[in-house]
């Protein structure tokens, strides 16, 4: 479709502002609609960042880089791939937990999405096309709402959590944003402060749950898949009861990916195997155990648990090595009110004499010792000094990862978990940690958030045109992160820092597609050269 005058210049994804040549500017009807002088894409960056810089607080920094974003993709990528570090926490999390929580307030524009509602579901296939008109849609971030983060359901205003994995794609991998749809299912919401609140902008009532709901997501992923055939469709924060039914029900059969389940899966493998690379230890002689067996939390036990059967334990050998604590306590074999993804990581009362005791983590983790804890409860400092201070007493290196996000929800700071083990641990977080200063040396920390591998898994997927994506696919991306940090500077930490993002993004991706190959998933043969072609890049 080609654009001229207003049309043009309002078309964020083809407007160049100043940088239109004079030619280009007689050319498409917009002489006299901008000041004279042409800019080149570098001095537009260095004047954007020059604004974004004087914005006090991240909200404020993030309202003027989406602003930016509507106005010019190009120039929001370029100048986001020059300050990936820095941006990432104002685009994503944790900025976007504020952002989702006022959304209905904030509101300015609908930044490309697609709002379908389970009440107008006749309208389903139009508001697709509608969004989508002249683009081949490649990739689809969708979620429900439901388990936003770990801040809960916030409804439609959901959505943002949707735009914001998208820009991580196209900034860290390279995905062509006009090959991109944020997508969010509005069912209602449980959250009685948005069905109180006037000016909430999506549907004021409860949830839609049962045969409804999946029928209703059926709806959305089918007639997504008739007009989009090449898709990968990403599922994000859908809530615990349905999040793994969905991906079990699609994942044979189409190219889709569970962030919760599966990304966080890989991210956390990664800086488990980047952790013991430090420690010159084995996973197989690992005690695991998970604090908050959600969506993630299940989906992480599962992926180790792979990995544990792949390096030779047999699977009864493996299951030894698993804890899951919940509310419950630890998960016994009787509890009530068990997932079927906790159900295979259950324990027996009889392997304890005191079982009954086993009801909070303290207790579990004096009863187990664990060499690697691993934190997906949404309980804010839930890791406290006594606790690590048990667990460092029987083990030389543990493995403490607080994932909960965002910041306000982290089991434990990385600092305090330093202070607690007097360096020891070996540490990651969900969100960004700066480096820290303890008994002269520099503990780098690692981000063990799935934005990691989430880009170069959907890169390298898609530029092969890959079927589904596989558990071999899966675990190949988990290994792609190894070697990038050099174990042997203390104070090195267990993942790639996020300011070389771009670069272990297109190693994943050529990993995974390479994979895909291998295991006859595509009709491609040259996976380098596949990554190559599809990455997009921000330039006129
Ligand atoms: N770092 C990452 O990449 C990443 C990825 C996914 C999720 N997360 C974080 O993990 C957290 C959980 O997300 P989820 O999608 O699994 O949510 P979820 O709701 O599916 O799971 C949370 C689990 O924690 C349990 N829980 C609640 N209170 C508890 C308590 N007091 N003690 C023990 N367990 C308790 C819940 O019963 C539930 O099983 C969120 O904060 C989310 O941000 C981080
Ligand atoms: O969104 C994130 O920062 C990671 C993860 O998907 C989460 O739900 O916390
Ligand atoms: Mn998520």
């Amino acid at each position: 479709m080609k654009y001229e005058g207003l049309d043009l210049l309002n078309n964020h994804f083809f407007n160049k502002g100043t940088a239109f040549t004079k030619e280009e500017r007689k050319e498409n009807h917009i002489e006299g609609l901008l000041p004279p002088f042409v800019q080149t894409l570098d001095q537009q960056v260095e004047q954007a960042y020059e604004n974004y810089s004087k914005k006090a607080t991240f909200l404020d920094k993030r309202m003027y880089l989406m602003d930016l974003f509507n106005e010019n993709v190009t120039l929001f990528y370029k100048l986001f791939s020059e300050h990936v570090n820095e941006f990432m926490p104002v685009v994503y999390d944790p900025t976007i937990a504020d952002t989702i929580e006022n959304y209905s307030h904030f509101f300015l524009d609908p930044q490309n999405a697609v709002y379908l509602s389970i009440d107008d579901q006749d309208e389903l296939e139009a508001s697709l096309k509608n969004a989508t008109k002249g683009r081949d849609i490649k990739l689809i971030v969708v979620t429900d709402g439901e388990g936003i983060l770990g801040i809960g359901d916030w409804g439609v205003q959901g959505v943002d959590i949707s735009v914001g994995k998208l820009m991580v794609y196209t900034a860290a991998a390279g995905v062509d944003p006009k090959s991109v749809l944020p997508v969010v299912l509005d069912v209602g919401t449980n959250n009685k402060e948005l069905l109180a609140d006037d000016l909430y902008m999506g549907n004021h009532h409860q949830r839609v749950t049962g045969d409804k709901y999946y029928a209703f997501v059926d709806k959305f992923v089918q007639t997504a898949e008739n007009l989009f055939p090449d898709m990968y469709l990403h599922f994000e924060d859908f809530g615990r009861s349905n999040a793994a039914n969905i991906l079990n029900k699609y994942k044979d059969d189409i190219l889709t990916f569970n962030d919760d389940i599966q990304g966080t899966g890989i991210i956390t493998l990664a800086g488990i195997l980047g952790a013991l690379n430090i420690s010159k230890q084995k996973l197989t002689d690992q005690v695991y155990l998970s604090f908050g067996a959600g969506t993630a939390g299940a989906g992480i036990t599962k992926r180790i648990f792979d990995a544990m059967v792949e390096e030779g334990l047999s699977e009864e050998e493996a299951k030894k090595h698993f804890y899951l604590v919940d509310k419950q306590g630890l998960l016994f074999d009787d509890t009530e009110g068990l997932t079927p993804e906790q159900k295979p990581f259950t324990r027996q009362r009889s392997e304890f004499a005191n079982a009954d005791e086993l009801t909070n983590l303290e207790a579990v983790v004096k009863a187990v010792h664990p060499t690697i804890m691993v934190g997906t409860s949404t309980q804010p400092g839930t890791f406290t000094e006594p606790i690590i201070k048990e667990m460092a007493a029987h083990t030389e290196r543990p493995i403490i990862f607080p994932l909960s996000n965002p910041t306000k929800l982290a089991e434990a700071k990385a600092e305090d978990l330093l202070k607690w083990t007097d360096g020891k641990a070996l540490i990651a977080t969900g969100i960004p940690v700066d480096p820290i200063e303890y008994n002269g040396v520099t503990y780098n920390i690692g981000q063990a958030n799935n934005a990691l591998v989430y880009p170069g898994l959907g890169l390298g997927s898609l530029a092969v045109n890959a079927k589904v994506l596989s558990d071999g696919m899966i675990n190949k991306a988990a290994h792609s992160l190894g070697g990038i940090v050099d174990a042997t500077q203390p104070g090195a930490a267990v993942l790639p820092p996020v300011s070389k993002l771009d670069k272990f993004s297109i190693t994943v991706a050529e990993g995974v597609a390479q994979q895909a190959i291998d295991e006859k998933l595509t009709s491609a043969t040259d996976a380098k050269k596949a990554v190559e072609d599809a990455k997009w890049e921000p330039k006129y």
